[in-house]
């Protein structure tokens, strides 16, 4: 297995309740050769800069099943930090750790985000019993959609990308459709190969369906396994009168998000 816990090059500031459960802020993943005692740690090739909650995980995960990315003494070094993506600081400064990086961006139809951001953050309050609130009464404020909800500005993400291609091109930038990756996983991960000049070697026969978690599994070096229980929860049903509200709302940062991308996605 990887040496997957790393400190980070950098650390963001995240809010104490928006974390990746199995993470403490500070730190970031990788998936990466361990390197032999005493030599550095390398300056990632590639980082999966986000979005939260739109598969971050799974990519990383299936992108270990290449040879050159997971295996000792070979190619690339990934690491994944959710947050970058909404940072304000994150661009500028992984441009100035490494200019010609290459950047993932992993996204799923902003509203679906919104509830899986959502979802995330009630879980994590019932575990610290904290006090939780319905859904509803996070989106709405004083009878309007309330846009300074944070897990609505996160699924903003034409904001976000402005600000990124003020530091990189487009080209420099690859976007994995969160949605399609759930769906069938193995043509998002050809595309990655690609745009990381990786040879193709991760093949059908490393994803299987697992009808219990509803999600596609990995199968690669005679192991199988499915993401954390946390990855794939069931989604608390909302009123729809609200649900088209804040899907109208999105629906005109997507069309901004499209233009800037030079790309459409599947979004309701
Ligand atoms: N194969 C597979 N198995 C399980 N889950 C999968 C998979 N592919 C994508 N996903 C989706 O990943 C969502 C979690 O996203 P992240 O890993 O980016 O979340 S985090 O920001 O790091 O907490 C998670 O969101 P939820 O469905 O809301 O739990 C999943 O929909």
């Amino acid at each position: 297995a990887p040496a997957e816990f790393v400190q980070a090059s950098f650390a963001m500031t995240q809010d104490s309740m928006d974390l990746d459960p199995d993470l403490p802020s500070n730190i970031s993943e990788e998936v990466t050769s361990s390197p032999p005692p005493g030599t550095k740690k390398q300056i990632p090739q590639s980082i999966i800069i986000g979005v939260r909650k739109g598969g971050t995980r799974a990519l990383l995960e299936m992108l270990d099943i290449h040879p050159d990315v997971a295996a000792a003494a070979t190619e690339i070094t990934i690491e994944k930090t959710p947050g970058y993506f909404t940072s304000a600081l994150a661009p500028e400064r992984i441009r100035a750790m490494n200019s010609s990086i290459k950047l993932l961006l992993i996204l799923r139809d902003p509203t679906e985000r919104v509830i899986s951001d959502y979802t995330q953050v009630y879980f994590n309050r019932l575990e610290n019993h904290k006090p939780v609130q319905a859904i509803e009464n996070l989106l709405v404020r004083n009878g309007a959609l309330n846009t300074r909800y944070k897990a609505i500005q996160r699924s903003m993400y034409d904001i976000h990308m402005r600000n990124w291609l003020q530091h990189f091109s487009l080209e420099q930038i690859h976007i994995v459709d969160g949605n399609a990756l759930i769906q069938d996983p193995l043509p998002e991960l050809q595309k990655v190969e690609r745009f990381l000049n990786l040879p193709p070697r991760i093949i059908s026969s490393n994803f299987y369906f697992n009808q219990t978690k509803g999600f596609y599994c990995i199968r690669s070096d005679g192991r199988e396994r499915c993401l954390h229980e946390s990855k794939g929860r069931p989604h608390p049903t909302v009123n729809s009168t609200v649900l088209q509200q804040l899907r109208s709302y999105l629906h005109e940062h997507n069309r901004t998000f499209f233009r800037l991308v030079k790309r459409t996605f599947d979004w309701q």
